[in-house]
């Protein structure tokens, strides 16, 4: 999370210069359109455009609804503004919006995958306005009005309301009064106050301010309790000058004429109004640990480095990204508008709208996961007043928001489509953003069906205990913690981790009832192999590895994962000390290589240096055995640089004798090979070799040796941005997995779950 530096500035911002250069670079702008279809050969063209577009265009004559089966428009959002309002910055007009309204389209696309483009039309005229945006339903599956001053935003909002079919929403009303509202029930929750009696300030009486003091009073706030400011101060009742019929409504009964006076006693204050619009002296005059929302943008009413000055007691929040506790409607468009046309809402309603708030309060008193902490520089939030609403990056939100959404919307009859499987829905969210959730999404809900007891050896370390809770919070089994119990509790202390609840057991490798058995068990294994019993006991009480892989060997837990603090070979072998190969088998590598909608299985990535002929063959029984388990059909290529004995040259020769192995062993999946990576991969160049015995691209590759397996992988990650998830240890007699040096703790729940998979589920 963003910190404050010693000159009292945000240590991420950023000059005005990097700003510019930002924008200019390379092609202009921040958004560019891509096709979603190949268009490289005449017959695609065909397809694509004439004759073929002729037949979706007449079957979403005959039925319109079929327009969200062969359009884009299902999942595309309009970014609509004229530039009356621009964030703070007031009314520059609508080319100016530009950077703005382009920033919102990334931003849905970025966070929720929504396709979006931005339109500026150029007219102060409410109904001009709403002429031109009227008659663009069929493009879009909703609008998104944005930077629309007030009051003339209500009424182009509630008459596009009227007249379109699809979802109309203004970001600067609903969406910052959705983030405004979850961050003040936690703040509210973390100071000890009640919404009923808690006294609110707000600054601006325009859209953002509007709509905001609608919602929390909707909440529960009582309407004499809240008071509304705006450039002449005061919107008391009776008072005639600068109203309209909005304001008009929160007019509040009071004596209070100035901002000054109004915030004398505030508990909190929301600033939906200018740049510095908040005095010292007003902040200093508010209540004990009061509530300051700071929310214009770029600059808010007053900086949390000025808001220090003055006192140390206050909950601190503004708009930008740059300090902690960034109360954005970025936190809320993309998912909101996911969840809306995921369900083809004819509406985003208030059911929709306070689902939203609940999932969001919700999401920033859970733990955090690691893509959150490495994306604010290695500093972890947590619930409190630094923390009192979920950071943009926190992966969690595209499935907790939208599902949310998704059903108030199906409760409140505004869904055209229905959602049965609401944890389905969750899992196929989260996939649109990780690869890998939608890879390992069965084989999490097979574990959940058997849960298993996994013994986490490193559970002294911090992102272990994160993902030994996870683990156990996700309901894929029980979290043996090994270590010393104080140094657990104490690293739990210091994260913030709850131990006493259900799923998580502490095993104190120390006081074991079960040392002796293990250490027996171990000497057996190793006494014809130079070690003495005491050797055994070091082991056992000494080394985590050891003790976590006994425990595995005799029954005690059904799986284990360590490799944090212990590189990769040093730890297989502690295992090995431990475990046997799985008879008939061999203990290999595998990773899985997932790029654009594609999964592939590499071998081996972790053991062999150099496989003999034999050794591969048995890599490649191995790894399709291990494809076969995770639910694909094995189509298994041995790769090398020669395909099919061109060019030939006898470092092809190994993998030419593993075909032939495999081809006596009579295996039951299809193998082929050698062959080139492209061969192996592209269907196309396949077809150049009819005699191919694969039916389609490989999904597994078989590598020539260690090197070639470990630089391709690694290759595939860094330039084709592929995921990458492993190496998966295979061949082992019992679960085990090895996880890369200091991986973050959503990789340790995987390779957790990937054993307690490999435990029989
Ligand atoms: N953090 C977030 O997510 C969001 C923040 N905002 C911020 O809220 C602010 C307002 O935006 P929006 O509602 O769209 O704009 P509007 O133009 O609709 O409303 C602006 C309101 O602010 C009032 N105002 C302006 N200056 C002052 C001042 N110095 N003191 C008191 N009131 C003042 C105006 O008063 P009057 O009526 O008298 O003209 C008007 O009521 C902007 O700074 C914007 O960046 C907006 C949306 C989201
Ligand atoms: C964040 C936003 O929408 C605004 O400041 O206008
Ligand atoms: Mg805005």
């Amino acid at each position: 999370m963003p910190d404050i530096d010693k000159k009292d500035r945000p240590v991420t911002s950023v000059t005005d210069q990097e700003a510019l250069e930002f924008h200019a670079m390379g092609r202009p702008g921040k958004l560019e359109i891509n096709p979603t279809k190949p268009m490289a050969t005449q017959r695609d063209l065909s397809l694509a455009y004439s004759p073929g577009v002729a037949v979706p265009v007449k079957a979403i004559a005959a039925d319109p609804q079929t327009a969200y089966d062969y359009t884009a428009r299902g999942n595309m959002v309009a970014v609509i503004s004229n530039g009356t309002a621009i964030l703070g910055l007031g009314n520059l007009g609508a080319l100016a919006s530009k950077p703005v309204m382009e920033g919102k389209a990334v931003l849905f696309k970025r966070f929720a995958d929504v396709d979006s483009i931005d339109l500026e039309i150029d007219t102060e005229n409410v109904d001009e306005f709403i002429n031109c945006v009227r008659f663009l339903g069929p493009s879009f599956g909703g609008i998104n009005l944005e930077d629309i001053k007030a009051p003339d935003c209500f009424v182009i909002e509630s008459r596009l309301r009227e007249l379109m079919d699809i979802p109309v929403f203004h970001d600067d009303q609903h969406g910052t009064a959705i983030i405004a509202a979850a961050g003040l029930i936690n703040a509210l929750e973390l100071t000890g106050r009640d919404l009923k009696t808690t006294k609110l300030v707000c600054n601006g009486a325009g859209a953002a301010a509007i709509a905001c003091v609608e919602l929390i009073k909707a909440m529960g706030f009582a309407p004499d309790n809240v008071i509304l400011c705006d450039t002449k101060g005061v919107i008391y009742q009776g008072r005639t000058e600068g109203m309209n019929q909005w304001k008009s409504a929160h007019a509040a009964k009071t004596d209070a004429r100035t901002l000054e006076e109004a915030m004398q006693g505030a508990d909190v204050v929301f600033g939906l109004s200018q740049k510095g619009a908040f005095s010292a002296e007003m902040i200093r005059s508010m209540a004990e640990r009061p509530i300051i929302f700071a929310m214009a943008n770029p600059d808010p009413e007053i900086t949390p480095e000025e808001v220090a000055r003055i006192r140390d007691d206050a909950i601190m929040a503004t708009g930008r990204s740059d300090y902690p506790n960034q109360v954005n409607n970025v936190l809320g468009f993309p998912y909101i508008f996911r969840g809306a046309l995921d369900v083809r809402a004819s509406t985003i309603n208030d059911a929709m709208k306070i689902a939203a708030v609940n999932a969001l309060a919700n999401l920033a008193r859970e733990d955090v996961p690691d893509d959150v902490v490495a994306a604010y520089q290695g500093n972890r939030p947590r619930f409190g007043s630094q923390y009192i609403i979920p950071v943009p990056f926190d992966p969690r939100l595209i499935s907790a928001i939208p599902v949310a959404v998704a059903q108030a919307a199906i409760e409140s009859g505004v869904a055209r489509k229905v959602i049965t499987d609401m944890a389905g829905y969750a899992r196929e969210l989260s996939a649109r953003r990780d690869p890998i959730a939608s890879t390992l999404a069965s084989l999490y809900e097979r574990v959940r069906r058997r849960p298993k007891r996994i013994v986490f050896a490193e559970a002294e370390e911090e992102q272990v205990l994160r993902a030994a809770l996870s683990y156990a919070n996700q309901q894929l089994g029980t979290a043996i913690l090994l270590g010393r119990e104080d140094l657990i509790r104490a690293t739990a202390e210091r994260a913030g981790i709850d131990l006493n609840r259900p799923g998580l057991e502490i095993v104190n490798a120390r006081i074991s009832t079960r040392i002796e058995a293990y250490v027996d068990y171990l000497y057996a294994r190793l006494q014809r192999h130079g070690y003495l019993y005491r050797d055994a006991q070091r082991l056992i009480h000494n080394d985590r590895n050891h003790f976590a892989a006994t425990m595995v060997a005799l029954g005690d837990a059904d799986g284990m994962v360590t490799g944090i603090t212990r590189n990769y070979s040093t730890a297989l072998e502690d295992v090995r000390r431990c475990i046997d190969e799985k008879p008939g088998h061999r203990i290999i590598g595998v990773s899985l290589a997932l790029c654009r909608g594609r999964t592939v299985f590499v071998a081996d990535t972790a053991v062999h240096d150099m496989p003999t002929a034999e050794q591969l063959a048995d890599i490649a029984e191995e790894a399709a055995g291990l494809a076969r388990r995770m639910g694909y059909s094995p189509r298994v290529a041995l790769l090398a640089y020669s395909t099919f004995g061109h060019p030939s040259g006898e470092r092809s020769e190994r993998v030419r004798e593993a075909v032939k192995i495999l081809d006596k062993r009579r295996v039951d999946f299809e193998y082929d090979g050698e062959m080139a990576a492209d061969v192996a991969l592209n269907r196309k160049v396949m077809e150049q070799y009819p005699f191919c015995r694969l039916s389609g691209p490989a999904n597994v590759l078989v590598m020539p040796a260690f090197h070639s397996a470990s630089i391709s992988t690694k290759m595939l990650q860094e330039l084709g941005g592929s995921t990458v998830i492993g190496p998966i240890l295979v061949g082992v007699d019992k679960p085990v997995q090895i996880t890369a040096m200091g991986a973050k703790d959503s990789d340790i729940v995987n390779m957790a779950a990937i054993a307690a998979y490999g435990a029989g589920s």
